[in-house]
């Protein structure tokens, strides 16, 4: 579960987010969209916590997230699983590397790391791309790398910024479908930002819009609007 309270984050004058009051529950599926600069990577942000608000909280079950003691980051790393438009691999290594790597500086027995590794690259279809390097992958086989390193720590939520921004719309579908699944399967909480309209009103499930920092539409089965 994830509950933001009266959420602000200023850059200056500028409230990127502006009183946001959100919840999003266990296994829900939802589509985060809105203008350029509405402030959806800023929301993630204060989620993940690479970014503290200004005033209010972020609850993700029991933490309240801006309020965590340098213990507990480790905690909440595990429980979310963030995805990103440009990959954000390690060129040098390669795709097994990448995945072990999030369990090994969690300190992950390698017994474990040996046996979740292969698992979760297999649920992405990318097994037999293991030795390869990221710049020997297709830009959609190199998000799908991304997804199981953000899935192999088996975390509750994962956050996806524009996972398709840079790909074509048949590689598109095919990381939503991966979504998806991974949301029905794993029980896994899933928040998408994205700009894809033909994806967002495909698949019709809960879209939040932002609008100027500000939460401006939350329907159930939505579609893509406009600003
Ligand atoms: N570190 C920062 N310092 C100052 N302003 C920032 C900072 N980070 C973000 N902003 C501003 O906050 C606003 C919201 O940015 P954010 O990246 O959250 O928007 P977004 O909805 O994700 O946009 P996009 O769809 O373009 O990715 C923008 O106006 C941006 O310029």
């Amino acid at each position: 579960m994830i509950r933001t309270e009266k959420l602000y984050k200023l850059y200056g004058n500028n409230a990127v987010l502006n009183n946001i009051n959100l919840q999003i529950g266990k296994s829900e599926f939802v589509f985060l969209i809105g203008p350029n600069g509405a402030g959806k990577s800023t929301l993630f942000k204060t989620i993940y916590r690479a970014e503290l608000p200004t005033r209010g909280d972020v609850l993700v079950d029991d933490l309240s997230v801006p309020n965590l003691r340098r213990w507990q980051i480790p905690v909440l790393r595990q429980r979310i699983g963030v995805i990103f438009q440009d990959y954000k691999l390690l060129k040098y290594k390669t795709v097994y590397e990448n995945v072990a790597y999030v369990m090994e500086v969690l300190d992950k027995p390698l017994e474990k790391i040996k046996k979740q590794v292969p698992q979760v690259l297999d649920l992405v279809g990318l097994l037999r791309k293991k030795d390869c390097k990221p710049a020997e992958l297709s830009g959609g086989e190199q998000q799908k790398v991304s997804i199981a390193r953000a899935l192999v720590n088996n975390p509750r939520i994962l956050l996806a910024d524009e996972p398709t921004g840079n790909l074509d719309p048949d590689t598109s579908w095919e990381i939503m479908r991966l979504l998806d699944l991974i949301n029905e399967q794993r029980k896994t909480t899933v928040v998408v930002a994205t700009h894809d309209r033909n994806v967002v009103d495909t698949m019709r499930k809960r879209v939040i819009k932002m609008s100027s920092g500000r939460i401006v539409e939350d329907n159930m089965l939505g579609k893509y609007t406009d600003a």
